[in-house]
């Protein structure tokens, strides 16, 4: 079944929305951002989180010591959303023997030739997965804007992906014929004026598990 992933929770209501709807995974912003939380405010929320969903991390160039530092409380999966390198990783990957966690690389798609993006991606090894966001000048991600799923069809044969930027209840089946990635991921479409939404949130995954 395709995974669900509903990203940038803040609030205890968000919390509680999700322990009712159960997506596979949910997000919480650590970088710069509307939707950011600190370490501390994180704590709280994992201890109210159900304990059959995963946390997962997102991150934009902070330091291996803030990542496993972050790790230590709790989170499973360390979504990648700056500018890493391979070597940046390698060096988290060390990690994996003291900690249990995936690493998803988010990767920005703009105008980049197929090619030059499929070559970026081996150049990681042996990351977890690979997110697709929108490339943007504005922001590192969570700005509700899609890549061009057409162009990038085939990218979605070869890697193990998340599927990520603008998704909303009303694009996301063709997000996932077209890219065919293995989980979906839903921040600014699953709002309302900049709130989760719990009505919305519900649609999203009733949607991509039932297909109606
Ligand atoms: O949500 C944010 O504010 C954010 C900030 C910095 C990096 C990533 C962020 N969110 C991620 O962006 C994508 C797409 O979100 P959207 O659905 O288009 O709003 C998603 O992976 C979020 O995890």
């Amino acid at each position: 079944m395709i995974k669900v992933k509903i990203c940038g929770l803040r609030t205890m209501e968000d919390i509680k929305a999700v322990n009712k709807y159960r997506p596979d995974y949910v997000g919480f912003v650590l970088a710069d951002s509307k939707r950011k939380v600190c370490r501390s405010h994180l704590k709280i929320l994992l201890e109210q989180l159900d304990k059959g969903i995963i946390p997962v991390g997102v991150f934009v160039n902070h330091s291996i010591h803030y990542v496993e530092q972050t790790i230590g409380a709790g989170i499973k999966v360390v979504q990648l959303h700056g500018d890493e390198n391979d070597k940046y990783i390698e060096k988290l990957e060390e990690l994996k023997k003291e900690y249990d966690f995936e690493i998803w690389k988010a990767v920005r798609l703009g105008e980049q030739p197929v090619d030059m993006v499929s070559e970026y991606l081996d150049s990681f090894g042996n990351v977890d997965g690979f997110l697709l966001d929108k490339l943007s000048n504005k922001a590192y991600g969570g700005l509700g804007e899609k890549f061009s799923w057409e162009r990038y069809r085939d990218i979605g044969k070869k890697y193990p992906i998340v599927l990520a930027g603008g998704l909303n209840e009303f694009n996301v089946m063709e997000g996932l014929e077209t890219i065919k990635p293995f989980c979906v991921d839903v921040s600014s479409g699953v709002e309302t004026k900049g709130s989760k939404d719990p009505e919305k949130i519900r649609r999203f995954i009733e949607l991509v598990r039932t297909g109606r």
